[in-house]
């Protein structure tokens, strides 16, 4: 934008009232201006002298001495040296004096504008503006054409004359159509867009009509090479094309990638990467690596340089190692990537332990059987830290302890953190299941026998659990499942702690903690007669009840993710979680078989699904049947069954979500964990008729 004071002409000097006429002739003369400013003693506009002031002073014949202060015109038009030239346009053209005289802020003369000056100026400016826009048009690849009302040429730019090969002045002067031969100029529309092929290039033309003066219309023609276009959507189509390529080799080259820049700023992740260490994507991508994932060690490389691969490490039972490798670009580090596997690792641990184990000829012995404390008794429930809390207390005595519950409830690891937590949890723990020995071994088992005791007897004889037991804590499972007279010698041997091995005569004392457990009614048994009412009572001195698994069910998803740890790390599986479904599933089912029948569920449903998340196809068909999830296995013969065994485990889902929601789509598809466009896709393939 042109301000004032870049095209006026400055004021240095200027006339008072007390100026001489001769003075002011001379100054004039000097000047060569027809208005001059005059000043007051401070320098502020008072008013100007003009060249008919001038004339009529002389025409008086007054004394060249005379002061010019009573020919000042005081009505004059000032402006302000900042204001833009374009706004002051109209008021220098309407002045009387025809110059403007440019103050500053503090009214001082600082230059005159004449009619002489402007025109200079606007002459000049029109001309650059014209040169700025032949050159913005000749080096845009927009062509451009402009004509008049008629359609006849008035301007083509220089890709214009490249695109049809003619040079500009064959072209003025003709119509628009020598370029555009379908054009119609007839309509009333005020843009109108075409397609044009010359050669191999293909141009869309935006026509668009100009006011060109009050009354006459004009025309622009913007021709753009859409073949360029083209041309860079084939590329990109390339580009995204390859990206996929590359992100496919990725995901399934490694269990999980992750990549950081020199400041240790997350720039990419595979998806394995989010799953495996449960991440939102939110939180990942350009945050710094050491507060996302610390455990992985990536920063160090950026200061060591030198790539290297961790240890064993371990999240959700599942082992991983990272491979950490340095990117360098001119000698400098730039990043480092951070490779994750774990899939493979389970099998060639496998493979490496039977190389081994052939190679040393020998077979892998059993491992140890573990003991278990109370920190390992997984649960959330209420009932249960209670129990936990006074077997603490019961543990630490040496008293006999009954632990009832339901098959599966865990009463045996129960014993098991009993012992743990007593005095003697240093001693052997020893398991004797009443209920799987046969009736008449069982005084054996108990007791043991001497040398030669009965015939087919081993000659050396036999230690018993009691002795086998001693110092520590003999286990009686199933104790319900004993026999009367067996119950009538353990009695004995509670109350005495002695008891003979079967043929011997010597009394062998022994110090030992008995827990007992049954899921047995053994006050029914008493009532019966089936069981020893003594026994009964010299058994039940503490004894603790373990809820049922569907009485504590907060604990099923809790144990399920402590199992799917465990197994992970048993069976070398690499499963992550479950499916919402199947989340829903394990809830709503009865768990008759308790904690044992959960574990079983999931070991079978991992070695299924292998790696990932568990569906609901994983789950046994019982189970899905007993909850309403009938997946239809029997019926695959069924010329119903048109569908895969996937498909028909979608069906019965998206079935009992519907029945659960009570027809409502949104909370069906909250359950499903699916969007509403999803869900109404699989109705229709599935042909499911519901009401809306
Ligand atoms: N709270 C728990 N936390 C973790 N695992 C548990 C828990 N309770 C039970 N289990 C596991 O469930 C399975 C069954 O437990 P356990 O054998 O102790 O049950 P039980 O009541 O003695 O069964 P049964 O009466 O049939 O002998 C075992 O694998 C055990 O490790």
């Amino acid at each position: 934008m042109l301000h004032l004071k870049n095209v006026m002409e400055p004021v240095k000097e200027c006339l008072f009232p007390e100026t001489s006429l001769i003075q002011t002739i001379k100054f004039m003369k000097k000047t060569k201006w027809n208005t001059v400013p005059v000043v007051n003693q401070s320098g502020k506009l008072i008013g100007v002298f003009t060249r008919s002031s001038l004339y009529n002073m002389l025409l008086l014949e007054l004394d060249y001495s005379t002061p010019i202060e009573n020919f000042i015109k005081n009505d004059i038009g000032t402006t302000n040296q900042h204001k833009e030239l374009n706004n002051i346009e109209e008021g220098i053209s309407k002045s009387e004096v025809g110059t403007g005289i440019i103050v500053d802020d503090d009214r001082k003369p600082v230059g005159i504008l004449t009619p002489q000056t402007a025109a200079k100026n606007y002459i000049k400016n029109t001309r650059l503006l014209k040169e700025q826009l032949e050159i913005i048009l000749n080096t845009s690849n927009l062509g451009a054409v402009m004509t008049d009302e008629s359609g006849r040429i008035i301007f083509v730019n220089y890709v214009v004359t490249k695109m049809i090969n003619q040079p500009a002045h064959t072209l003025i002067s003709n119509n628009l159509q020598m370029i555009i031969p379908n054009l119609n100029l007839s309509g009333d529309e005020r843009e109108a867009t075409y397609q044009l092929k010359i050669r191999e290039n293909t141009y869309i033309v935006r026509l668009s009509r100009y006011r060109k003066t009050r009354e006459n219309h004009g025309y622009i023609a913007l021709f753009q090479n859409t073949s360029e276009i083209e041309n860079l959507a084939q590329e990109l189509k390339i580009v995204n094309r390859l990206k996929r390529v590359l992100q496919t080799i990725i995901d399934h080259a490694y269990d999980g990638v992750v990549m950081i820049n020199e400041e240790a700023k997350i720039t990419f992740y595979s998806p394995q990467l989010i799953e495996l260490f449960e991440l939102e994507n939110e939180t990942i991508n350009g945050n710094h690596v050491d507060e996302v994932l610390p455990q992985l060690h990536l920063s160090n490389v950026l200061k060591t340089g030198v790539a290297d691969i961790s240890e064993l490490m371990e999240k959700k039972g599942i082992k991983y190692m990272i491979h950490r490798i340095p990117i360098y670009q001119d000698e400098q580090i730039i990043g480092v990537v951070g490779k994750i596997v774990y899939r493979q690792l389970h099998e060639v641990r496998e493979r490496f332990r039977s190389y081994e184990s052939s190679e040393r000829g020998v077979k892998n012995n059993k491992t140890e059987e573990s003991k278990f404390t109370f920190n390992e008794i997984i649960t959330e429930d209420s009932q249960m830290k209670k129990l936990i809390k006074s077997g603490y207390k019961a543990g630490k005595g040496n008293t006999t302890i009954l632990i009832r519950g339901e098959s599966g409830t865990g009463k045996e690891l129960f014993a098991h953190a009993l012992h743990s937590s007593s005095f003697c949890g240093q001693g052997p723990f020893i398991t004797v299941n009443c209920a799987a020995i046969p009736e008449h071994l069982l005084e054996s088992e108990f007791f043991g026998y001497e040398g030669g005791a009965f015939s087919g007897a081993n000659q050396k004889g036999k230690i018993g659990k009691f002795d086998l037991a001693n110092g520590g804590t003999l286990f009686l499972d199933e104790i319900g499942d004993m026999s009367l007279p067996l119950q009538a010698k353990l009695l004995r041997v509670l109350q005495e702690r002695e008891f003979y091995r079967v043929g011997g005569t010597e009394r062998i004392g022994v110090n030992v903690r008995i827990i007992a457990a049954t899921n047995k009614p053994l006050e029914d048994m008493v009532s019966a007669g089936t069981f020893r009412e003594d026994l009964f009572y010299r058994l039940n001195v503490i004894s603790v009840e373990l809820p049922p698994l569907n009485r504590r069910r907060k604990d099923i998803l809790l144990l399920s993710e402590f199992f799917i740890e465990k197994l992970n790390k048993q069976n070398g599986t690499s499963i992550l979680g479950w499916e919402p479904l199947v989340e829903q599933v394990l809830l709503e089912y009865d768990w008759p078989g308790n904690i044992r029948e959960l574990r079983n569920v999931w070991e079978r449903a991992m070695i299924f699904a292998e790696s990932g998340k568990v569906k609901l196809e994983d789950l046994p068909d019982y189970l899905l049947k007993k909850v309403g999830y009938d997946l239809g296995f029997e019926d695959s013969e069924d010329e119903m069954c048109d569908f895969s065994l996937m498909e028909r485990a979608e069906q019965f889902a998206i079935q009992k979500a519907l029945v659960q929601a009570n027809g409502n789509k949104s909370k069906a598809c909250k359950l499903l964990g699916i969007s509403r466009s999803l869900l109404y896709d699989k109705l229709k393939k599935y042909e499911f008729e519901v009401c809306e």
